[in-house]
């Protein structure tokens, strides 16, 4: 069988926990070959972003094109995408490629509060980028942002948001409950008829840095594998759920998931 080929377009993460170096691991372990298309390169670590430098828009169209026109990617998942610039020039090559299954994580400001999208880039992300998603994947501070409503509170607050967020044009939505207080991890995936419900126990801990990188890497992942988009936000919720419930307590901030603990299980 060949080898399923995932692409993630983000920027980079020196501290490894999430962007680029997040969703690479995570494609590896989930057995497929991973390629990086690399936005912006941020001085990072668990304590917080110490910078941001966006790659011009020459170096990240060379990127796309040694990769798409040569390797070519089963699926694709964008992360920080930081300035309308490079959201418009991401869809014009995805488009021009005719890549089938992309994932859209919108990144936009990291858990120490740093902001990786600029303001006037949400236009562009809602126009260029969400109409040619196959999956978007929100949590609630982006999902308001992108409705330009107050943050959800309630699970019946998200259904709505997650209908509205669908009407944007993706394919599929799945909403990110990580931010909900107390209470179960819930997500909802909803594919234009009905909303399905993923729920697990909340973990406790603060070593939750990367997770919605993650969560989406792992969906690529299996969708460029062929598989259905429900079982692909199925294995990446236990991904994630593993990932979180072995984390990682390095540095002295927020330190990152453990991206082998869901093979590690698999292969107990
Ligand atoms: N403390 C937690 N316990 C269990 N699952 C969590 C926890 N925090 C986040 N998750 C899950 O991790 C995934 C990423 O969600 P979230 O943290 O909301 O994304 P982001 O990193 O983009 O803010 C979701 O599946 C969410 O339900
Ligand atoms: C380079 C880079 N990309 C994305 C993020 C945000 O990642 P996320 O998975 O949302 O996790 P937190 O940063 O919120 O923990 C990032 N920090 N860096």
């Amino acid at each position: 069988m060949p080898i399923a080929k995932a692409l993630t377009i983000a920027g980079s993460d020196s501290g490894g926990g999430a962007g680029i170096q997040a969703d690479l691991k995570t494609f590896q372990e989930l057995d497929a070959f991973g390629m990086s298309v690399i936005t912006a390169l941020t001085a990072q670590n668990t304590l917080g972003v110490h910078g941001v430098f966006p790659q011009t828009l020459e170096a990240i169209e060379a990127q796309l094109e040694a990769v798409l026109s040569d390797i070519g990617a089963d699926a694709v998942k964008t992360g920080m995408l930081f300035s309308p610039e490079i959201i418009s020039l991401v869809a014009q090559k995805l488009t021009e490629y005719k890549v089938s299954n992309i994932v859209v994580d919108p990144v936009m400001i990291a858990k120490g509060g740093a902001s990786l999208l600029q303001e006037e880039a949400i236009r562009a992300l809602i126009d260029d980028l969400l109409p040619i998603a196959t999956v978007i994947t929100p949590n609630l501070p982006e999902a308001a942002k992108i409705l330009g409503i107050e943050e959800m509170k309630t699970l019946d607050e998200m259904k709505e948001a997650a209908i509205n967020l669908h009407k944007l044009g993706p394919k599929y939505v799945v909403l990110k409950g990580g931010h909900l207080m107390n209470g179960p991890a819930i997500d909802l995936l909803f594919d234009g008829e009905t909303i399905y419900e993923l729920r697990t126990e909340r973990i406790e801990t603060t070593h939750t840095h990367g997770t919605g990188c993650t969560f989406a890497a792992a969906i690529a992942a299996e969708l460029a594998k062929g598989s259905s988009i429900k079982s692909a936000v199925e294995t990446a919720k236990a991904f994630i759920t593993a990932a979180i419930t072995s984390s990682l307590a390095i540095g002295g901030g927020i330190g990152p998931t453990n991206h082998s603990a869901y093979r590690r299980l698999r292969e107990e």
